[in-house]
């Protein structure tokens, strides 16, 4: 169980020019992650956030500021302790960063090897980590034989073999197709909860955060600029580029053409509803409509489910005389945060 905490990190890189501003790549950056937690840090290209996943696995130094993994000070550490340190840092690249000329059992042997495992004992950790990840039958195969989805698995097991006490994730299933993310995204949750991993990924994939993080960090210029549960900040983003990203990934309001689009179809009164876990129900709601004499159809947005709880956007067509619409509105508005589309 590891606890990974950055505080107040900075990193600067020299300016192109000889008389140029330096670039400031990750700029005060405070993040907790509790042990067994899985945090996601979020981010437009060029957010910092890769920068900010090598300060952490010390393959770059940090300019200020503090890094713990567990106990080990990553900012204070020599190389040579940093060498022993990533034993205990599993590693997961987007682009698998696997030995193509080597077989699978290979690759998931190599840091075994280059921690000194003795073979008999390395052998049988290969075979059990090749079984946990779903390819106990592929040991043999060359990397190149596989698919995407599989040679990410071997990537998993190959940063599992050291047994870390944290994963740190680089955009891991943005190179994969929908279908293969979701099962990459299964086995990772599957790490977290059987194994107690903490897991610190970095993605620019919305859906990612929304099915796998407990908490998130939204990063923007290289500052962290909204951080929080994931159902929090996604149901309530407060800045622009939070509020950007959280329209990729849940129900949204028809934007203005599809508006009008479905304003030729439904001529009653529009308005888009947002419900959240915790909040009114939708039976309340329709019960709130009918008892109006109101009658209802949905005709945009649905539910979704955000960090395991569950957060819908609907926009309804209400159908009655004005008087009707206008108390069901009114009554609507008290009970959950409810929009008119004009
Ligand atoms: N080695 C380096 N030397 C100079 N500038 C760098 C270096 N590495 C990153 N940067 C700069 O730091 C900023 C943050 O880059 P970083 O790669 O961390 O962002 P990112 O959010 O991971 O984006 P991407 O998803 O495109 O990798 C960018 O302006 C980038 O140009």
């Amino acid at each position: 169980m590891t606890r990974v905490q950055l505080i107040g990190v900075g990193k600067q890189y020299p300016g192109r020019g000889k008389a140029s501003d330096p670039i400031v790549a990750v700029d005060d950056v405070s993040i907790d992650v509790a042990s067994g937690e899985i945090h996601a840090v979020i981010g437009y290209s060029g957010a910092g956030k890769s920068t900010l996943l090598r300060l952490v696995n010390g393959l770059e130094r940090a300019t200020s500021g503090t890094i713990l993994v567990g106990d080990d000070e990553i900012t204070a550490l020599p190389e040579r302790a940093l060498r022993g340190v990533r034993e205990r840092i599993g590693m997961i690249f987007q682009q698998f960063n696997l030995f193509h000329s080597r077989t699978v059992a290979k690759n998931v042997e190599y840091p075994l090897v280059v921690a000194g495992v003795p073979a008999e004992e390395r052998r049988a950790r290969v075979a059990e980590l090749l079984d946990f990840v779903g390819l106990g039958d592929r040991a043999g195969a060359y990397v190149e034989q596989l698919s995407g989805g599989q040679k990410q698995r071997v990537g998993i097991a190959r940063a599992l073999a050291t047994n870390p006490g944290v994963i740190l994730a680089d955009e891991a299933t943005s190179a994969l197709d929908p279908e293969t993310s979701q099962e990459v995204l299964a086995l990772l949750r599957r790490i977290n909860q059987e194994l107690g991993v903490t897991i610190l990924l970095i993605t620019h994939e919305m859906d990612v955060v929304r099915e796998l993080a407990h908490r998130v960090t939204v990063m923007d210029g290289g500052r962290a600029v909204e951080q929080g549960g994931v159902f929090e900040v996604f149901s309530s983003p407060k800045t622009e580029t939070t509020r950007r990203f959280v329209s990729t990934a849940l129900p949204t309001e028809p934007n203005p053409e599809h508006l009008a689009e479905l304003r030729e179809r439904h001529r009653g009164t529009l308005v888009t509803l947002t419900l959240k876990d915790g909040g009114v129900d939708q039976p309340v709601v329709f019960q709130t409509l009918a008892d109006r004499g109101v009658g209802v159809s949905i005709i945009h947005g649905g539910i979704t489910d955000v960090g395991g709880r569950s957060f819908g956007r609907l926009t309804l067509e209400l159908i009655g005389n004005d008087l009707q619409v206008e108390h069901a509105v009114a009554a609507l508005g008290q009970q959950a945060e409810l929009e008119v589309l004009r």
